[in-house]
């Protein structure tokens, strides 16, 4: 029985031999290895499936040191800010260890299924007038000033927690991927991704690590801009990010990995999105599927040599933003043929 992130790589954490942890079962997601795209891509492309974790997000990773070393430390609240898949992570996980917590988020602009997962596991759900960016400015601030242990990827627990992930793609390989691409919001995930990479070296548990390649949604790039941007937009809900947190550590990312950051847009992230769900079995939610549009751009571009070993992170499940799954490629909804009950119209719409 897979024992959860904090049990498979204690002694690789910044946590105490004998601290109790917090576990929902994190980690230990799918490397899948994705045939259509590798033949599209001219490379040996696998796909480490997140939504996957017991929220359906690869923040579990993160939460589950976040709210284990929480509680140790005699915490009684939490609080976040959220695009969506934090804020239903960290209401899970303090539910496990017995604390309440607190979530903000940009009202309005957070997915129906991470909303009811952080309404489901009891979270005080405070919309705020504003977007990710002024959630967080305002839970720095409440966690100043109240006894509310902050848990977003500015706590160092998250990013250890996180960097797992990197050392599962290595165990199931049996080396470092030449290239890594995932999706860059706050820039957490590709700054304990590199982490996790650089500390396998280093303990020689890998030959070597990958290049780094993180892409944002077009309409919330400011890493690609470089500079904040005021009103991030994009349908990638889970990115639409205009200040990130990381934003030094994803470029020291970036450029000691000799790797990049680049942009794809909604019509790209919306594409990879469709062609990951209808070839390849593997359903996201759109903010994922900037790996994927990603991948394809940079392929396009000449920038993964032939015969790569490529590993491609796709973050969230679909189920959490189901809406698109349901608009057929020009965007009008598609809908289901119905059928009375009797064989002859079925096997008419059957066609
Ligand atoms: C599905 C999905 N894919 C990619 C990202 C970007 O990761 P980071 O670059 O580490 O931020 C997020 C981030 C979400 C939040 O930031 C939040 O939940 O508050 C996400 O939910």
């Amino acid at each position: 029985q897979w024992a959860g992130v904090v049990e498979e790589y204690r002694e690789l954490l910044d946590v105490g031999p004998d601290t109790p942890a917090v576990t929902l079962g994190e980690g230990g997601t799918p490397l899948i290895r994705a045939e259509g795209l590798s033949a599209r891509v001219g490379a040996e492309v696998h796909v480490k499936y997140e939504g996957m974790n017991p929220t359906a997000s690869f923040k579990d990773r993160g939460m589950t040191m976040a709210i284990t070393k929480a509680k140790a430390a005699g915490a009684k609240a939490v609080i976040c800010a959220s695009t969506g898949n934090t804020s239903a992570s960290a209401a899970a996980y303090a539910t496990k260890a017995g604390i309440t917590s607190a979530v903000l988020v940009p009202a309005g602009k957070i997915a129906m299924g991470k909303m009811s997962q952080a309404v489901a596991h009891g979270a005080t759900l405070l919309e705020v007038d504003g977007n990710f960016d002024d959630c967080l400015t305002l839970c720095r601030k409440l966690s100043e000033a109240y006894p509310v242990h902050l848990v977003n990827s500015v706590n160092p627990d998250r990013i250890e927690g996180q960097k797992t992930a990197a050392f599962e793609i290595v165990d199931a390989l049996g080396a470092a991927p030449d290239i890594h691409v995932l999706p860059v919001g706050n820039a957490g995930n590709i700054t304990a991704y590199w982490k996790g990479f650089r500390e396998y070296r280093e303990l020689g548990l890998a030959g070597s690590v990958p290049k780094m390649f993180g892409f944002q949604a077009a309409g919330a790039a400011p890493i690609v801009l470089g500079h904040p941007v005021d009103e991030p937009e994009t349908v990638a809900t889970a990115i639409r990010i205009g200040n990130p947190a990381s934003w030094e550590q994803a470029e020291a990312a970036r450029d000691e990995s000799g790797g990049l950051i680049d942009s794809v847009t909604d019509a790209e992230i919306l594409a990879a999105h469709r062609l990951l769900s209808s070839t390849e079995g593997i359903f996201v939610e759109p903010g994922s599927a900037a790996s994927v549009a990603g991948l394809l751009k940079a392929a396009e571009a000449g920038l993964v040599p032939a015969g790569s070993l490529v590993t491609v992170t796709v973050t969230g499940h679909g189920l959490k933003d189901p809406q698109w799954a349901l608009k057929s490629a020009d965007g009008g909804d598609t809908t289901p043929v119905r059928v009375p009950v009797d064989a002859v119209s079925a096997a008419r719409a059957l066609g």
